[in-house]
This record gives C-alpha cells, structure tokens and sequence, in this order.
C-alpha cells in the first residue's frame, strides 16, 4: 500500500443510472464521499435508497445496460476507475478490491470444494505452486476463524453452516490480500449470535490486512459496532456524513433522526412513516421532505442541498441543519396523513 494520506477511495459526484421501461431510475444521483486507509465507512439508509448501487458502481458491477454510470469520478489510490477498461477492472476486482455478499450460498459453488475456490482467487492474481497456493488457502481458513482448516479445505459449501459459509467467502476476498473490502450486508442472513462473530472478525482482520472497509447494511446498531465514518443515503442521495460519534450523538439530518429513532431500544419502534419518493421522478427539493415534519416551502423546491460542513468532516444535506442553535422550524405534524394514505398505496 502506497503512503499518503490522500484517501484510498474517492467517490466524487458519482451518478449510476438504470434505464428501464417505466423511465430512468436515478439510483444514485450526486454521491460524494471518502474512504481514508485503514478506515470502516458504513453506508447506511433504508431499502432502495442506493447503497448496493453506489458500491457496486466502483468496480462497475452493476449490469450495463440498463445501469449506466453517467457522471461522477471514482478515485482508489489516486486513479479514476470509471476510466478503466473490462480487463482492468475485472483485475482490480477480487484483486485489489474484494466483495462480500449478503447471501453466501449464492457467492459459493455447490460443484467445487472450497479449497479448489480459494486456490481459484489465488491464481487469478498471483503466481504459485499447488502446494504453495493450498498452504495459502489454508492459512486464510485459519484467518477466518475456521476450526481444522486443514482437513476443511477438502469439504464442500454445503459441508458448512451458514456463518462458516461467510467466513469462506471472506476469506475468497481476502485471497488476494485487498486494500479495500466492500461488503454489502454479510450478516442479515445470520443469525445475531453469527452476526456479533462476523464483525468481530471484520475488525481482526481489518488491522491484519491493514485494509479499508466499506459495510453497507440498513442496521444502525451494526453502523455503530464496526463503523468509523457513516454515509447516510437516501433515494439516491447523501443526507448526511459524519464519524460516528456525529450521527449517533450530534446528528442534524431528520433523516438520520428518524433512523436513529428506529433503534431497537429507542423509543419508536415503527418504521419511518411513509415511503421512498419514485425512483424515476423524485420530488424536487429535499428528497426526504414528504415524510419529514420539519419540512418547510424551502425544502420543497431547487435541488437537493448542498452538503454543508458543519464541522470537520460532518456534512449535512439540510436547509434546517442549523436548527438548535438557530432555532427550529414549527415541526409539522407530517406523520398523521403520511401514515393513513401509506396504508393504501
Ligand atoms: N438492475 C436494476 N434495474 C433497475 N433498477 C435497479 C436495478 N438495480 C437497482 N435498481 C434500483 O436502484 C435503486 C437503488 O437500489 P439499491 O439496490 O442500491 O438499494 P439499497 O439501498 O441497496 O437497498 P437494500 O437495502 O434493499 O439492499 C432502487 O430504486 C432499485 O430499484
Ligand atoms: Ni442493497
């Protein structure tokens, strides 16, 4: 890994687009954000707001067509990757770059061995022996918390319980030693005990491998187990971004307000009344402002707000975000109708 303290991974104005029959879907519209060395970045939002979208646009794994990356920069390591050829970035990816799925059966193949699979992601990035290469496989099964990974190698995918099924797709990511880790939601097809092991081992292996991390999940209290940074997303767009002590203890986006609030242990337990705004006609304005009670005429019209800085490295997409210290609009009691016309959409 090359020294500097410029990010490893530079998302500038990034917009991925997906043409369907019902019009262009704006999947991702205007992403900006940072993933620093060594850093876990959580991209965090409730379904559909674009999160698998934006992570899959950096290695371009998105299906084109319909999904086109129409605008935007993606910098890792100081090179613009939307640049890249097909060979180029297939060798970036599961090279420099490796992913982790939500479903592992569906990562894993039922025909081979998981051995044979991890001494495939060797080869395709590095020259060894068999030998060598097994030994490898191996060891990274060791890594990933696999007990007897020596005689476990010979075994099949289904030989594995779902959390062990993980930890070898992690540790097919990890076979050519990434500088960034993106993983989209490893652990919502595991049980919470799993789950707690997984990002456990997550943070061991990040100060092994000295990698960055991306983790996208829809779970604030994963965000807050794993996450040094947070990107709040929603309908396509950045609301917030922060450390994590600024969304979990200063946040200033409503939106990220009423996630908070749907915390297990918060007092609301419902989810955020209304819904997502039509991903191929979103509202003018604040995308979140039909469903946020602080909602006023300036909310409603113009563009998205820019991102301002209200403190080092803390950004909000909010007219309002002043409120609280520059006092706060009327809250309007938005969630009464929100929720009656919901229930019949
Ligand atoms: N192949 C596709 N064709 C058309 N639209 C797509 C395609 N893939 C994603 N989309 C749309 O892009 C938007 C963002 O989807 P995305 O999968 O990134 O959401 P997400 O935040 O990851 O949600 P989830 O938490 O459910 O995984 C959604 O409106 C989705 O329907
Ligand atoms: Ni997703």
């Amino acid at each position: 890994m090359t020294m500097t303290d410029d990010p490893l991974l530079s998302i500038r104005n990034l917009q991925t687009y997906f043409h369907t029959d019902d019009g262009v879907v704006k999947a991702v519209d205007g992403v900006s954000f940072d993933v620093d060395r060594g850093e876990t970045v959580c991209i965090v939002g409730e379904s559909g707001s674009g999160k698998s979208v934006t992570s899959e646009s950096i290695t371009q794994l998105i299906p084109i067509p319909p999904g086109e990356i129409v605008g935007g920069e993606v910098y890792f390591d100081g090179e613009d990757v939307t640049e890249l050829s097909t060979g180029e970035l297939q060798e970036l990816r599961g090279g420099r770059i490796g992913h982790v799925f939500q479903n592992p059966q569906g990562a894993l193949n039922p025909v081979y061995t998981v051995g044979y699979q991890i001494r495939e992601a060797i080869d395709a990035h590095h020259d060894l022996s068999k030998a060598e290469a097994r030994q490898r496989a191996i060891r990274l099964l060791e890594d990933v918390g696999i007990p007897e990974a020596a005689t476990r190698i010979d075994d099949y995918p289904h030989e594995f319980s779902g959390g062990m099924k993980q930890r070898v797709v992690i540790a097919i990511a990890l076979a050519c030693e990434p500088d960034l880790l993106i993983a989209d939601e490893p652990t919502t097809a595991l049980d919470v005990t799993i789950e707690a092991q997984i990002l456990d081992l997550l943070r061991d292996l990040q100060d092994e491998y000295d990698m960055s991390i991306v983790f996208i999940t829809h779970d604030l209290g994963v965000v807050a187990e794993i996450a040094d940074r947070v990107v709040v997303m929603y309908a396509g767009k950045v609301m917030e971004t922060g450390s994590v002590e600024d969304i979990f203890e200063n946040s200033a986006h409503p939106y990220t307000e009423a996630l908070l609030e749907c915390l297990p242990g918060q007092s609301n337990l419902e989810p955020i009344p209304g819904t997502l705004p039509s991903a191929t006609d979103p509202p003018d304005g604040c995308r979140f402002h039909d469903r946020c009670e602080y909602a006023t005429e300036e909310c409603r019209v113009g563009d998205q707000p820019a991102l301002s800085e209200i403190e080092d490295g803390h950004g909000v997409s909010c007219v309002h975000w002043q409120r609280g210290s520059d006092g706060l609009p009327e809250p309007t009691d938005v969630r009464g109708p929100v929720r009656s016309t919901g229930g019949e959409r």
